[in-house]
């Protein structure tokens, strides 16, 4: 990528958990983004953050690395039916497109799950997912989220699950006029 800051990721006021420096480095981003680097710090001192930028700045691992930072330093460790982070975008490509990438840094952290959560399938099949392997952070577009909200006489109680949310996160692209 051409836009990335003088900045490397050792560079931040807090270290990156050795996890995420490896996956960085197997994807060889050496340098952070003008985005990354002002959002990371901010996200990761429980700030609240509001970021807008144009499309391919790298705004997605802006807030997936300080989502799992944020779950790695909880001091309760969370369980299987407890939803730590909520990305919510309009559109199904974007939802799948951070759920990549998402896993691509999750891999390393066997400990959390995370679940898709858009439209265009079977919402009982969701649910059966959800209630199997459970989630800890969960990408959802808002129709798909609602209905999974409404699921409870199907056995899935996300009202619940979301009481332990540390992070909520709104992912809305650029409007072109
Ligand atoms: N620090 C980095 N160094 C090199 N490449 C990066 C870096 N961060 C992100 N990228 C790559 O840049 C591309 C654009 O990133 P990303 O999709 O996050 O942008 P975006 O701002 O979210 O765009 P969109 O608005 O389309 O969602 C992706 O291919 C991503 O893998």
């Amino acid at each position: 990528m051409d836009n990335t800051t003088d900045s490397t990721w050792d560079s931040l006021p807090v270290k990156l958990n050795e996890g995420i420096l490896q996956t960085l480095e197997e994807l060889k981003f050496t340098h952070m983004t003008p985005v990354q680097s002002a959002c990371i710090p901010l996200f990761m001192s429980n700030k609240d953050v509001a970021a807008e930028a144009v499309t391919g700045s790298g705004k997605t691992l802006a807030f997936v690395i300080p989502i799992i930072e944020l779950l790695l330093k909880r001091e309760e460790k969370l369980k299987k039916m407890q939803v730590g982070a909520l990305v919510i975008t309009p559109t199904r490509e974007l939802a799948l497109q951070i759920s990549e990438v998402m896993e691509q840094f999750i891999h390393k952290f066997p400990q959390f799950t995370q679940i898709l959560l858009i439209g265009g399938t079977n919402p009982i099949e969701d649910v059966e997912k959800f209630k199997d392997q459970g989630a800890n952070i969960v990408i959802a577009t808002p129709g798909r989220l609602e209905d999974m909200f409404r699921r409870k006489a199907d056995g899935l109680d996300l009202a619940s699950a979301v009481r332990s949310l540390d992070v909520l996160c709104h992912d809305q692209p650029q409007i072109q006029t």
